[in-house]
């Protein structure tokens, strides 16, 4: 297939039942999926520039193959990022920032849609899963699902039980990803979530992932570190969403090139941004 994810550097593109293992503890996700990254025209607070190094190359189907989905993601993507922008303000008031805080950081974001379809599966089976159990790595994701009311996204709450989200129709759920737990000092934790689609009926889902530019580097706000709250271990050392992003793909995608890493996890030296500056030395 010509949009298969195999063709896919950045694990842009189509992927199979089967085809990714996301905890290791299953015989592999019972999903197939289609991921399609930011796109720089539709984003009229993004920057012109984005460098190379970073970009995630889209891979769409054939008109021939199927005319409304490239039309129905880019009007979705512009949505999703005109929404999201407001939520990061939202967010920066809630950590006592400037609202503008982020502003800067996300001048050519992490914007990806999965469309994902999880077909039923057997209900007593405890070896199947639709999504093994995962935080996501990026700052939000909003979650849209069809239908609105299966109760398959499982959420791990703060005393260790699986709960099903609030569901409601015309909202999105909104999971906080690792870069928010790195920003926050772990104040803010991200969601350990998994799928497991016992409904009996077909589910599919659409989340839309929201990352800082890729380049930048991820430490925790100074206001989120204290004598009382010290920094977390394994916070000391910075960390870029494309370092964090590759290294969990490699795991997540066996079956893809990268699993014998292929791909480099960290950005060539000199390459890392603070502020959306490049610092030396990194
Ligand atoms: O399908 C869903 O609701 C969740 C998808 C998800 O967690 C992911 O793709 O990271
Ligand atoms: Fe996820």
């Amino acid at each position: 297939m010509k949009v298969h994810q195999s063709l896919s550097p950045t694990y842009m593109g189509y992927e199979e039942l089967y085809y990714t293992n996301v905890n290791r503890l299953s015989k592999g996700d019972l999903k197939e999926s289609m991921t399609t990254g930011y796109e720089p025209d539709l984003d009229p607070e993004g920057a012109e520039y984005q460098p190379e190094i970073i970009i995630r190359e889209n891979i769409w189907p054939s008109d021939t193959d199927c005319s409304s989905f490239k039309p129905a993601m880019r009007e979705y993507r512009a949505a999703c990022l005109s929404l999201m922008r407001k939520l990061t303000r939202v967010m920066a008031r809630a950590m006592s920032l400037d609202e503008h805080y982020f502003d800067k950081k996300f001048t050519y974001p992490v914007a990806g849609i999965r469309g994902m379809h999880y077909p039923p599966q057997p209900p007593d089976d405890e070896g199947s899963t639709g999504l093994g159990a995962h935080t996501d790595v990026q700052f939000m994701k909003m979650i849209s699902q069809d239908p609105f009311d299966v109760k398959s996204l499982e959420v791990l709450n703060a005393t260790g039980r699986w709960i099903t989200p609030r569901l409601e129709p015309q909202t999105f759920v909104v999971n906080l990803g690792d870069i928010m737990a790195r920003l926050t000092n772990d104040v803010y934790l991200s969601t350990v979530h998994r799928v497991r689609n016992r409904s009996g009926q077909e589910r599919y889902s659409l989340p839309f992932f929201f990352g800082l530019n890729n380049d930048e580097l991820i430490s925790s706000l100074p206001n989120f570190v204290s004598p009382k709250t010290p920094l977390r271990e394994g916070y000391e050392r910075g960390m870029t969403g494309y370092e964090h992003y590759n290294r969990r793909m490699q795991r997540a995608h066996h079956k893809h090139f990268t699993a014998v890493d292929k791909i480099e996890t960290a950005l060539p030296k000199g390459l890392t941004k603070v502020d959306g500056v490049v610092v030396d030395g990194l």
